[in-house]
């Protein structure tokens, strides 16, 4: 394994995480799940040895991390900050450029080929227009871009991103999604994310890191998503409190809408209901009653009835 995690806690004056053993390799993609809070950008950077551990050790590539230098993690691990410096007075092409620099005894100018794959990296993420523009000139998102080029300059055998789609419109996630999908499959790179969209997970990544109650739960990804119903579950978006949902049995976005719709207009507990979706049609089972219903108008003039 690439990245190991032994009897790893981590936390500060307090314990966010509790002993983790888990690992990752090289050509998985990992993402890293969790409410706000739970301490998944502190797991990120205890990995980087940016904070002690509080228990344990992180190996990497064979190696403690506590015995590598700061470049010489840099040459392991390429790092996409949700909230990154933006360093003066330099344009996107430079940023894209410094990533290269970690190979380089001292600063000195790059050589042909790795110019050649700034432009590559800068082209792959459709920011050629930007290349000259100066960083505090760029949007949010192409700046987000910028900084994900540079991690990808470094060439690193690991890329970590903390929320990198954050600022990204449908068309740019996917550019980016399908950028670091290929630098897992084609080029063997191990990735971890974090991200609060599990959707993300099922399209994408193989593993997931779960964080919960202070533990860490790794698996594949269905697995996970199987076992934690919650993750899945629109009750997540529940703004109704008197609201208690039926038994639904439907695809995905069926289950969705239906949810979303019986949510938004019955403020009471429908759990002695159970949905049904008959691809043209729902049936509505109430005990020994059953009703077929064509239209969510149906489905709510017989709740209506019912109570
Ligand atoms: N330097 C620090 N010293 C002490 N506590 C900290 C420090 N930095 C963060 N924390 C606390 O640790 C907890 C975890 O923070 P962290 O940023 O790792 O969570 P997160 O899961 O990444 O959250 P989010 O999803 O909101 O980004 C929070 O309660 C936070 O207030």
């Amino acid at each position: 394994m690439f990245l190991e995690l032994k009897n790893t806690a981590i936390g500060y004056q307090t314990t966010l995480i509790k002993e983790v053993n888990t690992g990752l390799s090289l050509g998985e993609i990992c993402l890293l799940i969790g409410n706000n809070g739970v301490g998944k950008t502190t797991l990120i950077k205890s990995i980087l040895n940016q904070i002690e551990l509080l228990n344990g050790e992180v190996i990497l590539n064979g190696n403690s991390t506590k015995t590598l230098s700061s470049r010489e993690m840099a040459k392991q691990i390429a790092v996409v900050f949700a909230k990154s410096q933006i360093p003066a007075n330099y344009t996107l092409r430079d940023l894209i450029s410094f990533g290269k620099y970690i190979h380089y005894p001292y600063y000195f100018e790059l050589s042909e080929t790795d110019q050649q794959e700034v432009e590559e990296i800068i082209e792959s993420l459709n920011l050629t227009q930007y290349s000259d523009f100066q960083l505090t000139q760029l949007s949010d998102g192409n700046l987000q871009k910028a900084f994900i080029g540079r991690a990808l300059a470094q060439n690193s055998p690991m890329i970590i991103l903390d929320e990198p789609t954050t600022h990204l419109d449908e068309e740019n996630k996917i550019i980016i999604l399908k950028l670091l999908r290929n630098l897992a499959q084609e080029h063997h790179k191990l990735i971890l994310f974090s991200s609060h969209d599990w959707r993300l997970a099922k399209e994408f990544a193989n593993k997931i890191w779960l964080i919960n109650n202070e533990k860490l739960e790794a698996g594949i990804t269905e697995e996970i998503l199987l076992k934690h119903d919650e993750l899945l579950n629109p009750n997540l978006f529940q703004l109704n409190d008197g609201f208690v949902a039926p038994k639904i049995t439907a695809p995905y976005l069926h289950k969705e809408m239906l949810y979303s719709f019986l949510q938004k207009n019955f403020q009471k507990k429908l759990s002695h209901l159970q949905f049904e979706f008959k691809l043209s049609f729902w049936v509505i089972s109430n005990g020994d009653i059953q009703k077929k219903c064509y239209s969510f108008e149906e489905i709510s003039a017989f709740i209506k009835k019912l109570h």
